[in-house]
């Protein structure tokens, strides 16, 4: 069936992303919606401002997954940690966990959360970005290990997880978005999702 004939109704909503942290905040919206996995390389191009390359890569993401469900309202989403321009994505291992801690000691870091909203079979794009500004406290080496030991966030940009012990890296936050900062902006998704006809609440 042509996805643009269907009938008028709420269209199934996809999250386009492996990150179980999206997954679990989405689910505070009540709306029912399936996972499907985006295939991009996340690889930043040459001298790609970290801000851009989040925007880049939640468009990449829900473009992909929208391509193989064109009737689904599909969200995408990335997040990108900016240290004076350079670009902080999830370490993976311990020891470059380590590197961006002792890197961001005592630094402003502002976290991209860009998210993209698309229905092939309706035409959208719609597409926004939250960034939050962080200040780590000075870290010594004995504190960013007891913290990675005790948390191990490596699957995060930024090597904390803020809703946990790794708030206690901080010393503030500002944001206008509260869950940015864990991986999906709620306000501008709620907003970005009722513009693409869904009821919410
Ligand atoms: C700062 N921070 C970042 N993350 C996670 O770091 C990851 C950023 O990485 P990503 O934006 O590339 O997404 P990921 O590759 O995990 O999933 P994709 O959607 O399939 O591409 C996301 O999973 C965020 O949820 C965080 N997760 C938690 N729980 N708490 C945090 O404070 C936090």
């Amino acid at each position: 069936m042509n996805p643009a004939a269907l009938p008028p109704g709420p269209r199934p909503l996809i999250l386009g992303s492996t990150s179980p942290y999206r997954r679990a905040l989405l689910e505070r919206l009540g709306l029912p919606f399936d996972i499907a996995r985006p295939e991009v390389d996340e690889t930043p191009l040459p001298g790609e401002a970290p801000q851009a390359l989040a925007i880049r890569l939640a468009l990449a993401k829900a473009q992909d997954v929208a391509a193989r469900h064109p009737e689904a309202i599909v969200i995408g989403s990335d997040q990108v940690a900016d240290l004076n321009g350079q670009s902080l994505g999830k370490p993976h291992t311990h020891e470059r966990a380590v590197a961006q801690l002792r890197r961001m000691s005592g630094q402003t870091v502002v976290f991209h959360t860009a998210i993209a909203v698309v229905c092939q079979a309706s035409h959208l794009v719609l597409q926004d970005l939250a960034a939050v500004r962080t200040r780590f406290r000075p870290l010594d080496a004995a504190e960013i290990e007891r913290y990675l030991r005790a948390e191990q966030p490596y699957d995060c940009a930024g090597s904390a997880k803020s809703e946990g012990l790794g708030i206690s890296l901080l010393d503030a936050i500002d944001n206008d978005d509260p869950t940015a900062l864990i991986g999906l902006p709620l306000i501008r998704t709620c907003r970005m999702l009722r513009a693409a006809g869904l009821a919410i609440p």
